[in-house]
């Protein structure tokens, strides 16, 4: 069903640096959150905190009742058991063939025996449609493979979480779109609560029930997908609809002379919500929400020609 993780006033530097500050959300059991941000804000040390490679100068992560804030080394090996990650280039070893690679984890952290391993290594190498790949080398396959194997990887202690750092990073579109409907099929099929940190812009308005954004050192908004994408909020708006009008700029913030500059340029309109991708089989995940609900109870009016099957969508300025 997947666990819940709870961030409270989290903060986090390297020395005088700060990297992001106060950041407090709900990641829900079972949903998919994306989280965005320009690069550098800290992301990829978002991740690397949650799973607590990284200790927070403050705040909290409670996942079922511990605080891997400040949990003891022990505790923390237990927790980490519930995650399973998807690296930026699958971190795969470049000598070990992919079923080695897979089988890697239930080897170190399992008394399973080779047969048992067997089972379960085949299982997850067809539930990313890799099956056949078994005997290939990391380096002799493309990156999408890549990512899929480092997935199938991740799976293979049947985690109550799984986080991704850039799924699709290196891919394009296409591969893109297929990652998406494997990552949407399998949250479908574990139930798992899934986190995907990305910089592609049509990931984040398609796939996930949540989106939050980091910004500045600190998290600008976190909250349902169609909350962010009615937002009017400078920042959400500009990040979420890639426009180059807005404060976010070539590096980091504009300055005052650029945002001056700005002022009395008209924004173009929100473009429609998307409808959020679905399943393959056609069955709604567990957590799925209708089209259109968040806005409805929330009074906001939807950028027309929202939740329309088939629509073009126009991102950009
Ligand atoms: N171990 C570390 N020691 C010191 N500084 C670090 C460390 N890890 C990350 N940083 C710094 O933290 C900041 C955020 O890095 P991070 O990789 O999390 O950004 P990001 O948002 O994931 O970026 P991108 O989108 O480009 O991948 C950067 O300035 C980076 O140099």
């Amino acid at each position: 069903m997947g666990v819940e993780i709870k961030v409270d006033d989290l903060s986090k530097s390297f020395g005088k640096q700060l990297i992001w500050g106060d950041v407090s959300l709900t990641i829900p059991a079972g949903e998919i959150c994306v989280m965005l941000g320009p690069s550098g804000t800290g992301k990829s040390v978002f991740l690397k905190t949650l799973i607590g490679l990284l200790k927070p100068d403050k705040g909290s992560i409670l996942i079922e009742g511990t605080d891997i804030a400040s949990c003891s080394e022990k505790e923390l090996y237990e927790i980490r058991k519930l995650f399973g990650v998807l690296f930026q280039d699958g971190a795969m070893f470049g000598s070990m063939n992919l079923y080695d690679n897979v089988a890697f984890p239930l080897r170190e952290h399992t008394k399973k025996s080779e047969s048992e391993i067997r089972d379960i290594v085949m299982e997850k190498m067809d539930l990313v449609g890799l099956l056949g790949a078994e005997d290939k080398l990391p380096g002799e396959i493309s990156g999408g493979m890549r990512k899929r194997a480092g997935l199938a990887r991740a799976l293979v202690l049947d985690p109550e979480i799984v986080l991704f750092d850039e799924p699709d990073s290196g891919l394009d579109p296409v591969r893109t779109s297929f990652l998406n409907q494997l990552i949407i099929d399998l949250n479908a099929q574990i139930d798992a609560t899934f986190l995907i940190v990305t910089h592609d812009v049509n990931t984040a308005r398609t796939v996930p029930d949540n989106i939050g954004l980091l910004y500045h050192r600190h998290l600008a908004m976190f909250g349902p997908r169609e909350m962010l994408l009615s937002s009017e909020e400078p920042v959400v708006r500009q990040f979420l609809n890639a426009q180059r009008v807005g404060p976010i700029g070539m590096s980091e913030e504009k300055d005052a002379d650029e945002l001056e500059a700005e002022k009395g340029q008209e924004l173009p309109p929100l473009p429609p919500i998307p409808l959020q991708q679905e399943p393959s089989n056609g069955i709604p995940r567990r957590s799925q929400r209708e089209p259109g609900v968040w806005c409805r109870e929330n009074g906001i009016t939807p950028p027309p020609g929202s939740f329309q099957e088939n629509m073009n969508m126009t991102i950009g300025s």
